[in-house]
């Protein structure tokens, strides 16, 4: 006999920019029922609360003063993902390329990760049916039992063409700067000390530079299933 209901199931999905994080993760969690976790969207967040209330992002120490501040909430429906900042809206303002150009500084103070990992075992931690969390620090630190981990990566010349055409008509950008500035913020996310973009031991990587966005969620649709019913 088979059983009723599949578990829970807690999905962690790093990676650097551009491979395809929050497109697959979204579309995953849609469609086998679980919620969904943007941490990227929390790290740019607290960095926008930063900005808009004059801390110098070049100042960990300032930084880490003012990390407890900003009230961070996260809607994890995965069809309408939100992000509140003390009660307002702040899914616009955290997308631009100052924050973009900050948040890197702001994610490597330790005090910031303490909290927002707290935050994001909590969030994870009350999602009855399960939930897929993506960002950079998942399967190592954040949810180091998580029940699948997959690391996602693709050339940079590929992540670069995606983020270039995201971002056309929003703000003016090239493609060989969107390239050198995701470069340069893979080495400051990869170089810092407290828990830095890796690859966790356990993950299973999946390099889609030339996969399309469809095949990417059927693998790791697949991957989750397997897991599911108990046959990995
Ligand atoms: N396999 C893929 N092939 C082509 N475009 C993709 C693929 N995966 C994602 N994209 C596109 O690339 C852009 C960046 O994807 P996103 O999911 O935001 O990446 P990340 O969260 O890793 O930064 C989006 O516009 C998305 O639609
Ligand atoms: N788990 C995470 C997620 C994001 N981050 C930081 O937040 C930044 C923005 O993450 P993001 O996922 O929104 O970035 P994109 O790949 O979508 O551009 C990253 O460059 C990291 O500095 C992190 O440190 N740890």
């Amino acid at each position: 006999m088979e059983t009723a209901a599949p578990s829970a199931v807690i999905v962690a999905i790093d990676g650097p920019s551009g491979t395809g994080k929050s497109s697959t993760s979204k579309a995953v969690a849609a469609k086998l029922g679980l919620r969904y976790l943007d941490t990227g969207a929390q790290y740019r967040a607290i960095t926008w609360w930063m900005i808009t209330n004059g801390v110098d992002t070049d100042d960990p120490h300032a930084i880490a003063v003012a990390a407890g501040k900003p009230g961070i909430v996260s809607g994890t429906d995965p069809a309408a993902p939100t992000i509140t900042v003390d009660g307002l809206d702040a899914s616009g303002p955290i997308r631009t390329q100052e924050v973009t150009s900050k948040v890197s500084a702001v994610s490597a103070v330790p005090e910031v990760r303490t909290l927002i990992t707290e935050l994001q075992r909590s969030i994870a931690a009350s999602a009855q049916g399960g939930i897929v969390v993506e960002g950079r620090d998942i399967g190592t630190t954040v949810l180091p039992d998580a029940d699948l981990k997959i690391f996602l990566t693709a050339s940079p010349e590929a992540r670069a063409a995606r983020r270039s055409g995201e971002l056309r008509g929003k703000e003016a950008t090239d493609l060989a700067a969107t390239k050198e500035a995701l470069i340069k913020r893979d080495a400051a996310d990869s170089g810092r000390k407290t828990s830095p973009l890796a690859k966790a031991g356990d993950a299973v990587e999946v390099d889609t530079t030339e996969l399309t966005l469809d095949q990417v969620i059927e693998c790791v649709v697949t991957l989750v299933e397997e897991k599911r019913a108990g046959r990995k």
